[in-house]
């Protein structure tokens, strides 16, 4: 195994542990719960535990080494050029990993302790989900967060950053709020003080000392440098607090190296639409049903072509916007490049051949920026220039691009910097060096003309050996061991191992031996300090450059923010000119009047089967606020529900639709309760999650919310089913008074029109044609003549006899329902619903109160016969 320690320092002492087991304890102890990647040469080793957890989910070799204790000791280990990859994997199956280095040299220990001193090591970096700035452990496209929670005073702060691009906000929160505001945010990694009432599954708690917030406020002052004290008056002691925790966490991840963070930006959340985790899961917002991408409707929308592109616009879908000149602007900017196709795909063209400067900041400011990440800054703000200057040239720009552009300019002086110094294409590793450009630095230049000429002369000494030594096969090597050599093939070595041959024998190999010679070492002496003076000389270079870059950081990342929203309004006005989606208009009154709407996702899956997406309306108003939908299995209800959801989402987050038009007032907070999924991982059935949201729907929709119910009930039995649909129907007229569409199969629900002014009824379109269901996917108004259950079925391949027996039950079942009303007989006695019983029982009423007021012994024969007529006909109308 590479890089193992000498064996007396491995073996088990009788009298306890080994020095290095000693150190080993000493750094897993500092490490906690995380895995100890123990650097030992070249490779990264891991022991005890947490070599059988990494053996596993690295699907790596399990071995042992030593004791302690008496037990061997569990050991596995990673080469450190390839960590990275392994690295990634550890992460994504939920570890953290702490990276403890050797400190010093073995010759440095040597000349500390003697032969047999341990190298000194200590944790130089904490990696975990939520800190990472490498390119390889990231989605290019998605945000990578890290949020913080903490509760003071009865509120709770949230502090959130994407520490590859600096951004950096703060909020703070009634605690009821707080799973909505963290399924918007969707953190990779969350940290919560310690002794946080519920601490979310997977939170890694921290000390509560790290939350205070004095201490935050006064940790914020020191890393933004803030001299003014007003400079953070405005956030609140939950904000300081959370962002003190989550600056305290950074700094224990990167053991005292700060990464690049932003000026956190204060958010409210009545700025966003308010979305439940439950909706943002039934709507596929921005994951779909398995976890990717694939599926969502970020997925459908977006057509970015930059990575910050790809991360905005999920960050917009994620969070529709309340303030409707902010949505107005954003479709300004969506509609001017949506009415200018040359100069959308000019710009989509530039933008293409843009780097992630965001992130090579990231990297850069976080301590690990390199030659290319160097490079990317010039190549992108030199592109972003070129691209400032286009757009500043065009005549009536929208405002949200004046406000934007402005951030392109200023980093003209670097960027000439960094293209006189750096070559075309700078690598990655800078340890080589080779990556400062010719002509840059004269002192360099010659430096490196020197390494030349030493190494023509090593190649012309080559030419000469061969002929001197009369050995054809002779040459002149290099390796890390020996440096410069003359090899010979083994049967020429005698002639070069004469005394008087001018070459002095340092190896034999199997087939070949080599030799020095003292004109070989000169020049190899040369070569080795022309170089080391050139590295170090590229070094310096490489520090002012990224020590520049680092200084300008704020300017750097407006950029790349601005670059990133001229990609997603680009992108959005290419996405609705290929499906034809419209922009829409917003409304001071809470209407949703959409028509012609389509559901992106579905029509897109529909047209790879070339098969057509029915458009359909919606039109709902505060005096017709709520829709029943009703309909066969498979007609599009849930479709239709969705669609208009999506529709509303897009479009506070200031992009055109996919409808011919729409017209609405905004929406608060969207809920979404559609179809029975299963949560079975979080001990709770299937029915109790559909009312434990339902009743969140309940507590929280507001008079401007958009709620839409599918089949809301049908998670248990019927008659407790349809009991609840009709209470939830009339709670939400009654009392929440939000836009509602709900689905349902119940048809006695249809009933609840009589007493229920603002609710009306639909449904979704389907004919037997020669005896087979045809679905039409139209919406239509009334409610669905029959419910066609058996029909669907046939569809499906259920087989004519099982069919055929389901029909005898269903008419015996109808049956039976004619005769006694059906399971909704009885529901009269509602006092919502008594409205319609009342005009039956007054007839009854009026009988008995004729009866009441009777005086038997005052009537006539002939008056009591008049009577019995008069009560007759009372009855008959009754
Ligand atoms: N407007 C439409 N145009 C074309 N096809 C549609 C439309 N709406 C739905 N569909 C197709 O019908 C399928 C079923 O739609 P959906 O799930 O919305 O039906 P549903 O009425 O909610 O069914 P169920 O009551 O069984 O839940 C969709 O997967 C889609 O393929």
């Amino acid at each position: 195994m590479a890089g193992a320690a000498k064996n007396s320092k491995e073996k088990s002492a009788a009298n306890g542990p080994t020095p290095m087991m000693v150190q080993y304890l000493a750094l897993k102890e500092k490490a906690q719960d995380c895995l100890l990647f123990y650097r030992m040469g070249d490779f990264f080793e891991l022991f005890f535990e947490d070599a059988k957890i990494a053996a596993e989910t690295l699907d790596i070799a399990l071995t042992s080494r030593g004791s302690h204790g008496g037990d061997p000791i569990p050991m596995c280990g990673v080469p450190v050029h390839s960590s990275e990859a392994y690295l990634a994997k550890l992460i994504k199956a939920g570890h953290r990993v702490a990276i403890a280095e050797q400190t010093e040299t073995p010759e440095e220990a040597k000349a500390r302790g003697g032969y047999k001193a341990l190298v000194s090591r200590d944790i130089i970096r904490f990696v975990t989900a939520g800190t990472l700035t490498e390119d390889s452990l990231l989605d290019s496209w998605a945000q990578n967060m890290l949020a913080c929670i903490c509760e003071i005073g009865g509120e709770v702060g949230i502090a959130a950053a994407d520490i590859s691009t600096g951004h950096f906000e703060v909020a703070t929160l009634a605690p009821k709020l707080i799973a909505a505001e963290l399924a918007r945010i969707g953190p990779s990694e969350l940290i919560v003080a310690e002794g946080f009432a519920h601490p979310p599954v997977g939170a890694i708690i921290r000390p509560k000392a790290d939350f205070d917030s004095a201490s935050g406020e006064q940790a914020l002052r020191v890393h933004f440098a803030l001299e003014s004290p007003s400079a953070t008056a405005h956030l609140t002691r939950a904000e300081c607090g959370a962002a003190g925790g989550l600056l305290a966490y950074l700094a224990h991840a990167g053991q005292g190296k700060m990464p690049f963070l932003k000026m956190p930006v204060q958010r409210s959340h009545a700025e966003h639409m308010l979305i439940d985790r439950a909706t943002r899961e039934s709507l596929e917002i921005t994951a779909g049903q398995r976890g990717g991408r694939a599926g969502s409707l970020l997925h459908e929308a977006d057509r970015t072509v930059t990575g910050a592109g790809a991360r905005m616009l999920a960050a917009d879908l994620a969070a529709p916007l309340m303030d409707r000149q902010a949505i107005e602007a954003r479709l300004e900017l969506v509609r001017w490049f949506h009415d200018a196709p040359l100069l959308r795909d000019a710009v989509r063209a530039a933008l293409r051949q843009m780097p992630d400067i965001a992130r090579a900041l990231g990297r850069i400011v976080a301590g690990r920026g390199s030659p290319r990440d160097l490079g990317q800054l010039r190549d992108g703000l030199d592109a972003g220039r070129a691209l400032r200057e286009r757009l500043g040239a065009m005549e009536a720009r929208p405002a949200l691009l004046d406000r934007i552009l402005p951030a392109l300019d200023g980093h003209g002086a670097m960027v000439d910097k960094l293209m006189r110094a750096l070559i075309p294409q700078p690598p990655t590793e800078a340890s080589q060096g080779g990556y400062i450009a010719e002509g840059y630095d004269a002192a360099l230049d010659s430096l490196r003309l020197a390494g030349r000429d030493a190494r023509q002369a090593i190649a012309a000494m080559e030419a000469r050996y061969r002929e001197q030594t009369g050995v054809a096969a002779l040459k002149i090597k290099h390796n890390a061991v020996l440096g410069y050599f003359v090899e010979v093939p083994a049967r020429h070595g005698d002639a070069l191992l004469r005394a008087d041959s001018g070459f002095t024998h340092r190896q034999t190999m199997a087939g070949a031996v080599r030799f020095n010679s003292p004109e070989l070492h000169e020049e190899a002496m040369r070569i080795t300090q022309a170089g080391g003076h050139a590295i170090a000389a590229e070094a310096a270079h490489l520090e002012e450059m990224l020590e520049a870059a680092i200084a300008r950081r704020a300017a750097i990342a407006a950029s790349a923010d601005t670059l990133a929203r001229i990609d997603v309004a680009s992108a959005l006005a290419e996405r609705a000119v290929q499906s034809g989606w419209c922009a829409p208009i917003f409304d001071s009154e809470p209407v949703i009047e959409i028509e012609g709407g389509r559901h992106p996702v579905v029509e897109s899956a529909l047209s790879k089967g070339s098969e057509r997406f029915v458009a359909n309306d919606c039109a709902l108003a505060p005096a017709d606020r709520l829709w029943l939908v009703s309909g066969p299995n498979m007609g599009g209800k849930s479709t239709f529900l969705r669609q208009n959801a999506l529709i509303i989402l897009l479009a506070q987050a200031g992009s055109f639709v996919p409808a011919s038009s729409a017209r609405l007032g905004l929406v608060d907070r969207l809920f979404s309760r559609v179809g029975a999924s299963d949560n079975l991982a979080q001990g709770q059935s299937t029915f109790m999650v559909e009312m434990v949201e339902t009743a969140a729907i309940l507590a929280q929709a507001t008079e401007r919310s958009f709620v839409i119910l599918d089949e809301v009930g049908r998670g248990t039995s019927t008659y407790d089913g349809l009991a609840l649909a009709w209470a939830i129907v009339e709670a939400i007229h009654e009392n929440n008074r939000c836009r509602c569409l709900f689905a349902t199969h119940y048809h006695e629900l249809t009933r609840l029109t009589d007493s229920l002014d603002a609710l009306s009824l639909h449904h979704v379109r389907a004919k037997e044609y020669k005896g087979d269901l045809v679905l039409l996917h139209e919406v239509g108004p009334g409610p669905a003549d029959r419910s066609y259950g058996i029909a669907v079925a046939k569809l499906a391949g259920i087989s004519p006899h099982v069919l055929a027996r389901a029909k005898d039950v269903l008419d015996r079942l109808e049956k039976g329902r004619a005769q006694t009303g059906g399971i909704a007989a009885g529901l009269g006695d509602l006092p919502l619903f008594s409205a319609a019983l009342d005009a039956a029982e007054a007839k009854v009423d009026s009988l008995r109160e004729k009866l009441t007021d009777l005086d038997i012994d005052a009537l006539s024969p002939r008056d009591a016969l008049d009577l019995l007529y008069d009560l007759k006909k009372l009855a008959g109308e009754g």
